[in-house]
């Protein structure tokens, strides 16, 4: 691949040297298309992006939170899902990881029988056992309760999450409250479980602020980008079934 790396940032900032403030890597992985980069910016900023771009390389994004009087921050990578902008960085992306969040789309089950590679892929990086793992099943907004062959069910995600020893949530980056409803003949019954965010970032929180070897001055954080040098491409349009 003709392409170099470029790697915009702020090692150990004098800012996270001094802070006391604990500081978790937390992987974002999973197909293209998904959601990942609109999901750590709601996480994150608190907004779904108006328009996003295929990541290349990866992006990061912070977000600081208090669990039980302590604050500590969640360092998200936000990778690329296309196979030729992630490739000479996955080293990068497994080194020193705390948590591991698996992105696919509800609307997409290309997306969730992708999870497998993501799981392989984690696997060939010597990814432990001991590090949290979270599924996300992300645009639950577009969810249609007259095309479920086109959907990824709850019960079949959840099982994927109890096999790979995962914590499941089911959100939307775009509408996380909105709940889907069905009227049908008046009643009004909830048709599935859903997220907020800030649950997936509380129950990550919660389960980080437990682990013994956040990045230290040793193990500095990163604030910036690695790129991949390719010329930028709008994002391609997915459908899927
Ligand atoms: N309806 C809806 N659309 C979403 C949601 N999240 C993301 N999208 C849309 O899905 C498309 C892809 O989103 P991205 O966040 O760029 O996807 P990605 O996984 O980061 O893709 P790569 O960078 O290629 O890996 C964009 O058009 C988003 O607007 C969601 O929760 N609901």
């Amino acid at each position: 691949m003709d392409s170099s790396l470029e790697f915009s940032s702020s090692l150990g900032s004098v800012s996270s040297l001094l802070s006391r403030c604990r500081t978790f890597k937390v992987l974002v992985i999973g197909d293209s298309g998904v959601g990942k980069t609109c999901l750590t910016h709601r996480l994150c900023a608190g907004e779904f992006p108006r328009r996003t771009e295929a990541t290349i390389g990866v992006d990061f994004r912070e977000r600081a939170l208090e669990i039980d009087g302590e604050k500590i921050k969640l360092q998200l990578w936000d990778t690329a899902g296309q196979e030729r902008f992630r490739k000479s960085l996955v080293q990068h992306y497994y080194r020193n990881v705390h948590a591991v969040l698996f992105v696919y789309d509800v609307t997409c089950p290309a997306s969730f029988n992708g999870l497998g590679a993501w799981v392989e892929e984690c696997r060939q990086n010597s990814l432990g056992h001991e590090i949290p793992r979270f599924l996300i099943g992300n645009k639950s907004d577009l969810r249609n309760a007259s095309s479920t062959s086109c959907q990824v069910s709850q019960e079949l995600a959840m099982n994927f999450a109890k096999t790979h020893a995962m914590v499941f949530f089911e959100t939307s980056a775009k509408n996380p409250l909105k709940k889907q409803l069905n009227g049908r003949r008046g009643e009004v019954e909830e048709m599935f479980q859903q997220s907020g965010v800030e649950d997936i970032v509380t129950a990550v929180g919660t389960t980080l602020k437990r682990h013994k070897t956040p990045l230290t001055a040793n193990s500095p954080a990163y604030s910036g980008s690695f790129k991949v040098h390719k010329k930028k491409q709008q994002k391609e349009l997915w459908t899927c079934c």
